[in-house]
């Protein structure tokens, strides 16, 4: 019974946060001292979980030649499914500062934005956790501003980050199918086996938080989706849990590296894989009572395939010794497994064979 008061009672308070329509961003302008109840805390964890070591990070130069870069990045892939691109040619410092200027314009530029459910497309505010999170109705300690690619008008993206936003998109829908194709490539199919021109751009605000160490930037989750390529500013704050080895299970911090681009493995990817490449575990927790942290994550999936199309293990990567271990599925379907189980291997085992 009280624990179902208190889930009311966290349920309107996130109504109203959503009412007031300035964010986290608006809480920390208006002086808060302390984290609101109705925000997500790190949960206390056993040490075994909560451990953390350090990890050096595969770094790839996208200058080598392209059959040298192949295998590197199928490496990377198969052993932690997360790496930083450098020498990629695409200039991400101009989306992230546009993205900052947009979330720290004053409360009254922006709360006319605010809307968590999608306007053509496009969404802006505190996200919720989907419900198979597990975290009931609390938030995040971030504002997020997501667009599809299915979005009709770009006229809906805030004017002051939108020409930055625009072009970063154009960059990335190369860099996306041009990565797909050498992690397709690394696998020995065809790079043009999987279709990544569907995508979500998620232009995500870590407010400073008054109390970081009580505060949850992001929870833990695996990314729906094939691959996704994030740029950041340079305060960090992601965090990566390693899968397999000596130090399985460890979080490990990904620092940022000027420059350089997040590449990580989706759920996806993994599915019609076979379980050869991971999708990494990550979460994001707030580092600074001073500084707003930035990042700009490019999502790609398969395009507008909802109902139409079946994915699963890719046939020829299938023998004997390595029958399929997932069974197919549609984009659709997956997406409302995670939303509805959680963004996390809890989805993707619900396909297993
Ligand atoms: O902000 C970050 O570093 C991570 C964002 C993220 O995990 C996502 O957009 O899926
Ligand atoms: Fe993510």
């Amino acid at each position: 019974m009280a624990a179902k008061d208190n889930y009311g009672t966290a349920a309107a308070l996130v109504k109203c946060h959503h009412e007031s329509r300035g964010g986290v961003r608006g809480l920390v302008e208006s002086g808060i001292t302390s984290v609101p109840p109705y925000f997500q805390s790190p949960a206390p964890g056993s040490p075994a979980v909560e451990r953390t070591t350090t990890f050096a990070m595969p770094t790839i130069d996208l200058s080598l030649p392209r059959a040298a870069i192949v295998p590197l990045v199928g490496e990377a892939a198969r052993t932690c499914g997360i790496f930083y691109v450098t020498n990629h040619g695409v200039d991400a410092g101009a989306a992230v500062s546009a993205v900052r200027t947009f979330h720290e314009l004053p409360l009254a530029s922006r709360s006319p934005l605010y809307t968590i459910t999608p306007v053509d497309g496009v969404t802006y505010g505190t996200m919720p956790y989907a419900p198979g999170q597990g975290v009931g109705p609390l938030l995040p300690w971030q504002d997020c501003l997501r667009f599809l690619s299915s979005t009709p008008d770009f006229g809906r993206i805030p004017e002051v980050c939108r020409d930055a936003l625009v072009e970063h998109r154009r960059r990335m829908e190369e860099f996306g199918k041009e990565m797909a194709g050498m992690l397709l490539e690394a696998l020995g199919v065809g790079s043009e086996r999987l279709d990544v021109e569907g995508w979500l751009m998620a232009c995500h605000y870590y407010p400073p938080c008054p109390e970081p160490e009580r505060a949850v930037g992001a929870a833990e989750h695996t990314d729906p989706c094939v691959l996704t390529v994030l740029a950041q500013d340079d305060v960090g704050g992601l965090q990566f849990r390693i899968d397999g080895g000596s130090n399985d299970g460890a979080w490990v911090d990904v620092p940022p590296v000027p420059g350089a681009l997040l590449v990580n493995i989706g759920d996806v990817l993994k599915l019609v894989s076979n379980d050869e490449y991971k999708s990494v575990l990550h979460k994001v927790r707030i580092k600074s009572d001073q500084h707003g942290r930035v990042s700009v994550a490019a999502l790609f999936n398969p395009r507008e395939r909802g109902h139409s199309e079946l994915f699963g293990p890719l046939p020829e990567l299938l023998t004997a010794d390595k029958p399929a271990r997932y069974r197919t599925f549609t984009m659709t379907e997956f997406l409302k497994t995670c939303e509805e189980f959680g963004y996390n291997r809890s989805s993707t085992d619900r396909l297993r064979v």
